[in-house]
């Protein structure tokens, strides 16, 4: 299957391996060498502590207003850095990428680790309404038709395992007046795991200025 990047599009945004995204993937290894870790560790939790908090402290030192980063976030022409499922400079992001496909749907892949975690070994079922909630939401502008979810309606077919390639799909099915009705799924290893129906109401949100 021929795939078109969506990046190309400014709908994802790449990741570069440098500046603030290089960082947050430092942070995101950070996150999950904690949990990793745990207490049963050999590492002096007090010493990493005082030097995550020395890291804290200079970037809040040297961080702008809430106000004018929101601006800043919100400049680009509909490309999202900072949303927590793509985002290259959200830490909590995973982060997923998608990419469209010729028959008008998109695809990502991604692999969850602990960080992730519900049940035992498996994905919480709030962060797979959230990764659907944004493909959804993603599926929508690639139509060419987007807006804000009014209802996500999500059916856990059997548990999402962590540490495995998941692949996350979104199709926007239908649009009528400014109801946009959206599908999607969660499979691993060919299996459906979860499968998403949203419906979108057509409003765009003014941009922080
Ligand atoms: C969105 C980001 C944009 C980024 C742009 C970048 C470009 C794209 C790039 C990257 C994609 C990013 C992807 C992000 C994805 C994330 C999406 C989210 O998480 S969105 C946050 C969660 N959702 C809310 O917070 C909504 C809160 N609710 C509201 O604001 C309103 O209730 C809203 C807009 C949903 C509707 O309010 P009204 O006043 O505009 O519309 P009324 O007149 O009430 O309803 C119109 C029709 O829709 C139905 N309707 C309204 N709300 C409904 C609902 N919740 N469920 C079902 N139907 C609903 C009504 O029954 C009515 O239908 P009748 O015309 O009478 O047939």
């Amino acid at each position: 299957m021929t795939e078109t990047r969506i990046d190309r599009t400014g709908l994802t945004a790449t990741p570069n391996n440098e500046g603030v995204d290089a960082a947050v993937a430092a942070a995101r290894r950070v996150i999950d060498a904690l949990l990793h870790s745990g207490d049963m560790s050999a590492v002096e939790m007090t010493q990493v502590a005082e030097q995550l908090n020395a890291v804290a402290d200079h970037l809040e030192a040297h961080a702008p207003t809430v106000g004018e980063r929101m601006v800043d976030m919100w400049r680009g022409e509909g490309v999202t850095r900072h949303d927590p499922v793509t985002g290259p400079e959200n830490a909590i992001a995973p982060p997923l990428r998608l990419y469209g496909r010729d028959d008008g749907s998109i695809e990502g892949e991604v692999v969850l680790g602990m960080p992730y975690q519900g049940p035992p070994g498996c994905v919480h079922g709030g962060v797979s309404a959230l990764l659907l909630d944004h493909t959804l939401g993603v599926a929508n502008a690639w139509a060419g038709t987007s807006g804000m979810t009014g209802t996500l309606t999500l059916r856990y077919h059997r548990p999402t395992p962590l540490f495995e390639r998941l692949t996350v799909t979104g199709r926007q099915t239908s649009v009528d007046g400014r109801k946009i009705y959206t599908t999607g799924t969660i499979t691993a290893g060919g299996q459906v795991c979860v499968t998403a129906e949203g419906l979108f109401i057509d409003k765009q949100l003014d941009r922080p200025r």
